[in-house]
């Protein structure tokens, strides 16, 4: 059995169908991500989970147990990473997280959690003076305060600026040594990438595809993107367009300029046939690159929809 099970949840508010059947399961340890534009669903889908939205169909199971029957039960193993408004704005760090241990039997230390938020510095500083990451950072450590065995964080990082993200993404990888399951929310596909076991792309209130990310990449065609830039100009990547255009294991070519790009399903074989014509010519090759796909390439593969964060 996994750790937490969600099936067929649904979820409208009048005429719009927020969550229109969404089923997963996570397993213990594991960061697990639900990853979606605006509107997708992520919120409404993750707060019925947390038992703060009542779902109108579907089942949640948290450990075997379920919200009509065992909330006070289940309340002790979730941490929820509060908004940001539900902080004391003029208590400072240590005495939020006091605050908010002093409702749990067993909860975690707060040098422990102050440690582990990059926060020991700022402990006497009051929350309204922290900047946007500092204020992230505490909201974790008050979802982790009670020691809970799965935390979930709605969208941690948006609106951080790269610094305060990765300063977060730590958090999460520390969590995750230390054994915690994490589910979150984000409109970042690197982040989604970067961090989660696995993915679930949601769309329109529906799941769009679920796997880990090496595997929702691989899944994609197997179609590479070259570039060349030439330092000779244009007559040179003119003359080693016609070149690849004979190759087989090219697809189509894109010539801008004295750059050309091209899509092959062998990227590494055709860059060794290229190579030797260039070289033959006597043309010089200023860049050259392979594009890996990303997430983002999934969800346009997926849906047919340019990826807007
Ligand atoms: N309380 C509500 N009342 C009315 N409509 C709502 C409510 N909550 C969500 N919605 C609508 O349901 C849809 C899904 O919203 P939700 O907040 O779950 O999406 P999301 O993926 O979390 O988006 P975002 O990334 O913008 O936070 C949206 O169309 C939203 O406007």
């Amino acid at each position: 059995m996994s750790l937490l099970e969600a099936r067929n949840l649904k979820k409208s508010f009048g005429t719009v169908k927020a969550v229109d059947g969404i089923s997963f399961s996570v397993e213990a340890g594991e960061v697990f991500t639900i990853i979606g534009p605006n509107g997708a669903g992520k919120t409404t889908t993750l707060e019925m989970v947390e038992g703060l939205q009542p779902p109108d169909g579907g089942s949640i199971s948290i450990a075997g147990l379920t919200w009509d029957k065992d909330a006070f039960a289940i309340k002790l193993m979730i941490g929820v990473q509060p908004q940001s408004g539900a902080m004391f704005d003029l208590l400072t760090v240590k005495e939020n997280l006091e605050l908010f241990a002093s409702f749990y039997p067993k909860p975690k230390s707060t040098e422990e959690v102050l440690e582990m938020i990059n926060l020991s510095d700022h402990r006497s500083k009051r929350v309204k003076s922290l900047s946007g990451g500092q204020r992230q950072r505490l909201a974790i450590g008050l979802a982790m305060i009670s020691d809970p065995s799965i935390i979930f964080l709605d969208e941690p990082t948006t609106g951080l600026d790269p610094q305060a993200r990765r300063n977060i993404w730590d958090i999460v990888l520390k969590l995750k040594e230390l054994g915690k399951t994490t589910i979150l929310t984000t409109h970042y596909m690197e982040e989604a990438e970067k961090l989660s076991d696995r993915v679930c792309i949601v769309d329109q209130g529906r799941i769009v595809t679920l796997d880990t990310p090496a595997a929702l990449i691989e899944r994609l065609t197997k179609e590479r993107e070259v570039r060349l830039t030439f330092q000779d100009g244009e007559e040179a990547a003119k003359e080693t367009e016609r070149m690849a255009m004979g190759e087989s294991t090219v697809v189509r070519t894109l010539r801008e300029g004295s750059s050309l790009k091209l899509w092959s399903v062998q990227p590494e074989e055709t860059l060794y046939g290229l190579f030797g014509f260039t070289k033959e010519q006597g043309y010089r090759v200023e860049q050259v690159s392979i594009r890996e796909m990303s997430l983002e390439d999934v969800f346009i593969a997926f849906t047919g929809k340019e990826w807007r964060d």
